[in-house]
């Protein structure tokens, strides 16, 4: 019997252990060079089948934009299929956005993923990745569900495995415009050196010792601009550093996060009371892999 809905979908946020600018594209977008990690906050999304051909999205938890990115993949992945099929999307929504976080960009993925199986499309990975990068740079790599080393704007995936970390999140009330970031004077002086590969013998080796070290220096080439541009960004990492006595930001912002340790529990706790109203924070763990990684081959 054919599918007609899809429960409890996850989609997990990331954040971004580090984030160097290493260049400019002729078209003016920045080449970056990351190392992204899914942690265990994620939104839920539910897919119920339709057979008009419509498609429509309700939000469970806080209301979304119109033309959601959760609207605009299932638009996208509708006309490249030609399928005749709909859906209802239902979505309850827990990661913070306009954070750095990629939550819009995973609830694309994971309607990807979930249509691919529910529209009976059962197409290969690399056909809904070329789908994902027009959606938007990070879509990719939460289509691509593994923990990765990333170049170019976020088209270049290289699967690592990553140790399981706890990660304390602050997201302060404050959304900073990306193209504001990219534009700002203090991005002109701030770019690193492209990671350099010896030519040795085992290259996922040497790919990792290099993330753990550019991961223990903890830089976010984009942090300063954000920080020149709110306070706020700034006082959640003073507040972190103070914690847990590292923190550094996650994407463009505003989210912020430190190490808190690999042991059975968090190096120490968050003290969420001392947060001002209105910032959402969460002791967060890495996930090995994204929960929908085999749903394409
Ligand atoms: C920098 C990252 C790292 O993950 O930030 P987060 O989105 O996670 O915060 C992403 O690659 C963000 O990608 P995405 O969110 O798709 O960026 P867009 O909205 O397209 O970017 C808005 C504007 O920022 C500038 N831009 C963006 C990405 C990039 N690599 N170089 C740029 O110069 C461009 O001017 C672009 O028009
Ligand atoms: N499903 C969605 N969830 C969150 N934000 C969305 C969604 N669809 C579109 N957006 C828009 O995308 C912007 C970026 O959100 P998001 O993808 O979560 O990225 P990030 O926080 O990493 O910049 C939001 O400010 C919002 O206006």
């Amino acid at each position: 019997m054919s599918l007609t809905s899809l429960t409890d979908l996850p989609a997990p946020a990331k954040l971004n252990l580090f984030l160097h600018v290493v260049g400019k594209r002729a078209d003016g977008y920045h080449l970056l060079e990351s190392l992204f990690v899914l942690i265990d906050w994620a939104d839920t999304l539910h897919l119920e089948l339709r057979t008009d051909g419509q498609l429509h999205r309700h939000d469970l938890g806080p209301a979304l934009p119109a033309d959601d990115l959760c609207l605009r993949a299932a638009r996208a992945l509708q006309a490249a299929s030609g399928t005749t099929l709909g859906v209802d999307i239902s979505i309850d929504k827990q990661v913070p956005w306009g954070a750095g976080m990629g939550g819009g960009s995973s609830d694309a993925a994971t309607v990807l993923l979930g249509l691919n199986r529910l529209w009976g499309l059962n197409w290969p990975r690399s056909r809904l990745l070329a789908i994902g990068e027009k959606l938007g740079a990070d879509v990719p790599f939460f289509v691509g569900g593994r923990n990765a080393y990333v170049q170019g704007i976020g088209e270049i995936l290289t699967p690592v495995s990553w140790p399981r970390q706890w990660l304390a999140v602050v997201k302060p009330p404050v959304a900073i415009a990306t193209k504001e970031i990219f534009s700002s004077p203090l991005m002109t002086t701030r770019k690193s050196d492209a990671i350099v590969m010896d030519s040795v013998a085992d290259t996922a080796l040497e790919l990792q010792k290099l993330l753990n070290k550019q991961c223990s220096e903890g830089g976010n080439d984009l942090q300063a601009a954000a920080e020149a541009l709110s306070a706020e960004v700034q006082q959640a990492r003073h507040w972190l550093v103070q914690a847990f006595g590292n923190g550094r930001m996650t994407g463009s912002g505003s989210a912020v996060f430190a190490d808190a340790g690999t042991g059975d529990q968090p190096v120490a706790a968050l003290p969420e009371g001392n947060l001002p109203a209105g910032w959402a924070s969460k002791m967060c763990r890495t996930l090995d892999h994204h929960p929908l990684v085999g749903w394409a081959s």
